[in-house]
């Protein structure tokens, strides 16, 4: 399989997509951009909690206004993954992601499920990005600094705003806030290392044949991105449409990761999404990943398990979850699941027969 290296993103200048990229499955279901997820002003907080729920269960995704982290931290989050993608490609690779390691350069991790390669590069940060960072501008006073400021900002507002929507989305529920201290799943998050992933899909010649990131759910309980403004390229699974996402200035966009599928016992919708690549312009999307301490056991929580509806997927922790879809990627959710009243009492009846 070719890998990234072999490649060195020099993409600005080829005339056509070469057959290590050409994909042949962007048009499996149809695509529409009639229609979005909807648009929630958290600066009007009055129904926030239902709207949100609502996005969950309908969506599993939505967009967020007013949510309170300032434009100009994410214009300098934006310069600060733009300078760093626009580095000559041997810079980048002294900062490659090693075999088997999470942080630095490289392609997403879910690559290696494909025999053709993305059309776009990433960076991906776990707590500090100050060691990677320094691999990348050792020469420079200072310059690592500027980059590592703008993400350790961006990550500390980002996680604030995580847990708001997280005690949104599970009070929508009908979830009391004494319910949601007792599971603790918005507890400790001081200690829970950041996640950040820098993408950059440069622009292609043939949009139609490269995908820019293959579709995927995302690990986390919930996922923030910042868009880069005026081009489009993320793409969710409703229904059986790809629908865009349409990039708004200044908005965040929300995904609903696979542990919030768990701990909502199947409720809230982990959506399917991908991103796709344009003609004529380059597009940077950050992704902060929102997730659980490492050794909390995530479950269905108690208060949504009953009689009618028991636990849809076993407990788990977050690491076990992340190896687990290392091996099995969009199966991992699909492996925890237990079976139903119905399913066992089948089972039973089948050993008999
Ligand atoms: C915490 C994480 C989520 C992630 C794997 C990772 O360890 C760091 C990168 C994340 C990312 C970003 C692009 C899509 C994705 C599926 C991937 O391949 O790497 C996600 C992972 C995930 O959500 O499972
Ligand atoms: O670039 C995008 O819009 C999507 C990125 C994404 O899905 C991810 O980083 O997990
Ligand atoms: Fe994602």
């Amino acid at each position: 399989m070719p890998s990234l290296s072999d490649h060195q993103f020099e993409f600005k200048t080829l005339p056509e997509v070469p057959e290590t990229h050409a994909w042949t499955t962007l048009h499996d279901h149809p695509y529409t951009d009639d229609d979005s997820i909807p648009v929630i002003d958290l600066a009007s907080p009055d129904d926030a909690a239902a709207l949100i729920g609502r996005a969950c269960r309908e969506w599993g995704a939505f967009q967020i206004t007013g949510h309170g982290i300032p434009f100009e931290l994410l214009e300098r989050v934006e310069a600060q993954t733009q300078r760093l993608f626009s580095l000559p490609a041997a810079q980048k690779q002294r900062a490659a992601r090693g075999p088997g390691g999470i942080t630095g350069y490289g392609m997403a991790v879910i690559s290696s499920f494909f025999s053709k390669l993305f059309w776009s590069e990433g960076f991906t940060i776990v707590g500090s990005a100050r060691d990677d960072a320094r691999k990348l501008w050792p020469d420079a006073d200072d310059a690592d600094a500027e980059f590592c400021g703008a993400m350790e900002e961006f990550a500390r507002l980002t996680k604030n705003l995580a847990r708001r929507l997280m005690l949104w989305m599970l009070l929508s529920l009908g979830l009391s806030e004494e319910d949601i201290d007792r599971a603790g799943v918005l507890e400790g998050h001081d200690e829970v290392k950041p996640v950040l992933q820098l993408n950059h899909y440069p622009a292609c010649p043939q949009p139609d044949r490269a995908m820019g990131l293959a579709e995927h759910t995302d690990s986390s309980f919930i996922t923030i991105l910042y868009q880069s403004s005026g081009v489009g390229g993320l793409q969710l699974l409703h229904g059986a449409r790809w629908v865009a996402v349409p990039p708004i200035p200044g908005a965040l966009v929300v995904n609903v990761g696979d542990l919030s599928h768990i701990i909502s016992n199947g409720q809230f919708e982990s959506v399917l999404h991908r991103a796709v690549v344009n003609r004529s312009r380059a597009r940077i999307s950050v992704a902060y990943f929102f997730g659980p301490q490492a050794h909390m056991t995530i479950a269905p929580m108690e208060n949504l398990v009953s009689p009618n509806r028991g636990p849809v997927y076993r407990a788990v922790t977050w690491p076990e979850y992340l190896s687990l879809k290392k091996k099995l990627y969009n199966k991992t959710l699909a492996s925890l699941r237990l079976p139903s009243c119905e399913e066992k009492w089948e089972n039973k009846n089948e050993a008999k027969v």
